[in-house]
């Protein structure tokens, strides 16, 4: 069983065991990592949105893992304490919702449950501002996902998230994902072109997707699923979410580049992308070292 307070799982937010690579980066190797997840076959209990929820429960299954979406006050603390990983996606969250949210974030902690919260849309309005701010200071969060925009405002950053979209430039968004792992002290993965994974320390750049995995409604949240999965059967936060952030990207790319089949636009795109995440541990997966680069913040 997985779990923060086992000998497998996702350990305590923020640190990493694993040996440092070339470049200060953590070693992962891909295959490993995928081989872990098929090997545990994670259930993941997802507290999530109601536009993406039939793709977070098949992405997470498509990993390898088993997709609960329990999100019943009456029963999502028992559910959640008998899973192996937490994801809380606040995307359509309402005031029960957000009740659910807190009831499953604390059993996920109380029984060493690793955590990935995705806070979609906040710096949008000021109820997701307060929602996001609630989750984050009441649980003890593993890993944090969030586009450019969502992550630069819990930072405290300016910020332009229209609805759930990230607006604007972010020169800066590797300080931010840092401030945002020192508030928070989860890892935290800023997606975008390039994904950010950063801790309270360090940032690391992850350079694999593609840019049709922007024209998808849902990426950011299956990318959320994903890191669940990752955390869930491996040892550390920053290892799962270097990992998981990295495979997700070469699905994509994989689709991309037609190995999954033909697509014509977003959606078959999307169809495409799907098959990868399911074939990539079949496929020939590279070694993505070179990949993901350390970067230097203040
Ligand atoms: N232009 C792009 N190039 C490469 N990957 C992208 C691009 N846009 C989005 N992605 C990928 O799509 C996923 C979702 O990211 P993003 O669109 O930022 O999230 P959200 O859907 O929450 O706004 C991430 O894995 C990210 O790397
Ligand atoms: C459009 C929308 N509105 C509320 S949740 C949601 C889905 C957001 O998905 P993603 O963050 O993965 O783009
Ligand atoms: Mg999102």
């Amino acid at each position: 069983m997985s779990g923060r307070d086992g000998s497998d799982g996702a350990g305590g937010s923020g640190g990493s065991d694993d040996a440092t690579g070339a470049g200060g980066v953590p070693d992962v190797a891909l295959d490993e990592a995928l081989a872990a997840v098929a090997g545990e076959q994670p259930l993941i209990n997802s507290v999530t949105n109601d536009v993406t929820v039939n793709d977070v429960a098949n992405v997470t299954l498509y990993w390898g893992g088993l997709p609960v979406m329990s999100d019943d006050e009456r029963e999502v603390g028992d559910m959640v304490g008998i899973a192996d990983g937490c994801l809380l996606n606040m995307g359509t969250v309402s005031e029960s919702g957000e009740a659910t949210m807190l009831t499953a974030g604390r059993a996920a902690n109380d029984h060493g449950v690793p955590l990935v919260i995705d806070p979609v849309g906040v710096g949008a309005t000021p109820t997701r501002d307060r929602v996001a701010d609630r989750l984050v200071t009441d649980l003890d969060v593993d890993v944090l996902n969030g586009n450019y925009g969502e992550i630069s405002a819990l930072a405290g950053d300016d910020a332009e998230v229209r609805g759930v979209e990230s607006v604007g430039e972010y020169a800066e968004i590797a300080a931010a994902a840092v401030e945002c792992a020192r508030k928070t002290g989860a890892v935290v993965v800023a997606s975008g072109e390039t994904d950010i994974v950063a801790t309270e320390e360090a940032a690391f750049e992850v350079d694999t997707g593609h840019s049709m995995m922007g024209a998808v409604v849902g990426t950011g949240c299956m990318l959320g699923a994903t890191l669940a999965v990752f955390g869930a059967a491996l040892d550390d936060s920053l290892s799962a979410a270097l990992s998981g952030t990295a495979a997700y990207g070469l699905a994509g790319e994989l689709a991309a580049e037609g190995a999954f089949g033909d697509y014509r636009g977003p959606a078959s795109y999307k169809t495409a992308f799907l098959d990868a995440v399911a074939g990539l541990a079949d496929a020939s997966t590279p070694d993505i070292a070179d990949r993901i680069d350390r970067i230097e913040v203040r």
